[in-house]
């Protein structure tokens, strides 16, 4: 094992000891009730029961039949959770068989990032997670369940049902992807097309023949964002049928796998080994996520969900750990935004098996961890096959079969992880660097003040942003909107940046786990509306982001910046934010939210 992987695992579990002490006592007193059925009011589990067949309840009441909720993220507004309408039937037909008994628990909201990308609805997307976490406790709070299955893909809904189920930390868990998409137009032609339109130089109707083109069918889309950047960290944490990310969602072998996961978790509660999700979820466990991250580039969403999905399990970790971790994590993937490849190329380059074999043979992870599967993380490292009409699982080769898409550490695409941290006289934040072209890795540039994406929008149409500049955009995070991810910027500062100026994003707000070719510092905590020092820049400053060393500062005169009063948001813009498209049912969160660095979490 790594000597910083070490380090980082150890300072995490002394930081965190005191929470997750209580936190395992929880479980502890928890596992010592008896079953549901048996323990509960007989009105309660008539009622629970109710709707079941005579002879499941039989089955549940006297026979003592292990009971598995659903827990579902279907709607058909996300194409990659569209799939999972017949989920239910297939888990309920898998159960019967090994004399088990299913019902869902409960279904959680989903929201598509790519529908309300650059609308209002984005703003209740970061807390969209914590309100999926709360529905996936009062799924489980009907608490008859000896285990649950999680059906979600998509960016906030694996962290929310993962947050969720934290809190039944003594519930057997395993989760059920969907799969992604086949592969339509490439990501990088999709790009293009977005620039040209940018620039007027293509219709609105050759823009959305190249978007339908792209997103054309059921299942996750092919970037590496935040929903396959949430595949990558399951399998990784061993939460998953081994190899069951990638698969797509109408090949054969995806009904094998969710069958998978009906007996993968039996097994866990039949005796064979019994791993509740808040003892498997350990530092360990929660290291290696990052380490999956910062090894392919994934979502800089991570940087903020993870830190929420690891406090749900008492475990304390901010960006200090990440920026520590990626320092001596190789980079081994290369999917879009972070390469021209898409996820399903990823997974046939070898996927998520061929990265944590990688990383577990160069001590980079800890294969020493327990998985939903008996063979722990280990088993990760394999591929699933159909043989005979039964899954089963192969090695890979030795050797990538493509080292345009999938590295080993002897030859990475670079020696250190995909995201760093910025430290300096704006407060913290981070970048995603492994998307970034070599030359735009410093940007020292007049700053230009924005505090709503459309001002820039507009400023770029009226065409006076053809100069090196950086974007300021305030007022974005979680306490003032709900911290938008503010992706639609990527196409406009794409095309300066072609042209060749110097170009780079300074927000408290997120970007998308798909953006990534423009420099962008994000997250910057504190943020404008908690005093942030970012709500003192001024038109004019000069900024210096180098993501190379790790630092954002605004190059201002000592005492003059000492001196300048905090800019605030004006009562329109304020207005602005709390009202329409429901956001006025946010206002509570909005209030309470945490910073991004805290995971932005709202229930503490
Ligand atoms: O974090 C993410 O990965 C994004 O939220 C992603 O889920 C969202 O859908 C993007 O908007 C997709 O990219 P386009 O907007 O470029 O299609
Ligand atoms: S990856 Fe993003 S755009 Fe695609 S279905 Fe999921 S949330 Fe929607």
């Amino acid at each position: 094992m790594r000597q910083i992987l070490n380090e980082v695992t150890e300072r995490i579990r002394e930081r965190s000891a005191p929470t997750r002490k209580a936190y395992l006592q929880r479980i502890e007193e928890t596992l010592k009730r008896a079953r549901g059925s048996d323990r509960m009011g007989c009105a309660n589990v008539a009622h629970a029961f109710a709707a079941m067949p005579e002879n499941d309840k039989f089955r549940i009441i006297a026979e003592k039949a292990p009971h598995i909720g659903i827990v579902t993220a279907y709607n058909d507004m996300l194409s990659a959770h569209q799939p999972y309408e017949v989920y239910p039937a297939i888990i309920r037909d898998e159960a019967r068989k090994h004399g088990a008994t299913v019902q869902v628990a409960g279904g959680v909201p989903a929201m598509c990032d790519g529908i309300t990308q650059g609308e209002p609805g984005m703003e209740l997307s970061l807390f969209s997670r914590d309100v999926i976490a709360m529905s996936t406790a009062v799924a489980l709070s009907h608490d008859v369940f000896d285990a649950a299955l999680l059906l979600g893909v998509c960016d906030k809904i694996v962290p929310g049902l993962l947050i969720g189920a934290l809190n039944f930390g003594h519930l057997p868990c395993v989760f059920v992807p969907a799969g992604p998409m086949s592969t339509g137009i490439d990501n990088t032609t999709k790009s293009k097309v977005r620039e040209k339109f940018a620039q007027g130089l293509c219709d609105r109707d050759e823009l959305l023949a190249s978007e339908s083109a792209a997103y054309h069918g059921a299942g996750t889309c092919t970037f590496y964002g935040t929903a396959n950047s949430n595949q990558m960290l399951l399998e990784a944490m061993g939460l998953h049928v081994p190899g069951a990310a990638f698969v797509h969602p109408h090949d054969g072998m995806r009904e094998a796998l969710t069958r998978e996961s009906v007996r993968t978790v039996l097994s866990n509660i039949q005796g064979r080994r019994f791993t509740p999700i808040g003892q498997l979820v350990d530092e360990r466990v929660i290291v290696n996520a990052i380490v999956a991250l910062l090894a392919t580039g994934g979502s800089t969403n991570h940087c903020i969900h993870w830190v929420a999905v690891a406090r749900a399990a008492g475990i304390i970790i901010d960006w200090s750990d990440f920026s520590k971790l990626s320092q001596d994590t190789p980079l081994l993937a290369r999917v879009y935004p972070n390469g021209t490849a898409d996820v399903n190329e990823f997974q046939n380059a070898g996927g998520p098996s061929f990265v944590i074999r990688e990383l577990i043979e160069g001590g980079y992870m800890h294969a020493d961890v327990s998985s939903v599967v008996i063979g722990g993380l280990r088993d990760f490292c394999k591929k699933p096959v159909m043989f005979d009409n039964e899954l089963t699982w192969i090695d890979l080769p030795e050797e990538s079969p493509d080292e345009t898409i999938v590295r080993s550490p002897r030859k990475p695409f670079s020696a250190s992880g995909g995201l760093r941290l910025l430290t300096g006289n704006l407060g913290r934040a981070v970048i995603k660097t492994s998307s970034v072209p070599e030359d735009r890795m410093i940007i020292e540039a007049p700053a230009i003040v924005f505090h709503a994406q459309e001002e820039l929008l507009a400023a770029f149409e009226r065409g006076e942003l053809e100069k090196d500049f950086v974007a300021v955009v305030r007022f974005q995070g979680p306490r003032a909107n709900g911290m938008p991810e503010l992706h639609k910027l990527t196409p406009p500062l794409s095309v300066l940046q072609g042209k060749g100026f110097k170009v780079a994003i300074v927000t408290d707000g997120r970007m998308s786990g798909a953006s990534g070719k423009v420099p962008a510092a994000i997250h910057v905590s504190p943020e404008a509306l908690a005093s942030g020092p970012i709500s003192k820049i001024r038109t004019g400053d000069i900024i210096r982001l180098n993501a190379i060393v790790g630092t954002l500062n605004a190059l201002v005169d000592q005492d003059q910046w000492n001196a300048r009063s905090l800019q605030t948001m004006t009562e329109a813009e304020r207005n602005n934010n709390g009202h329409g498209i429901g956001r006025e049912l946010f206002g509570g969160m909005r209030g309470n939210v945490r910073s991004a660095e805290e995971g932005a979490v709202t229930w503490l």
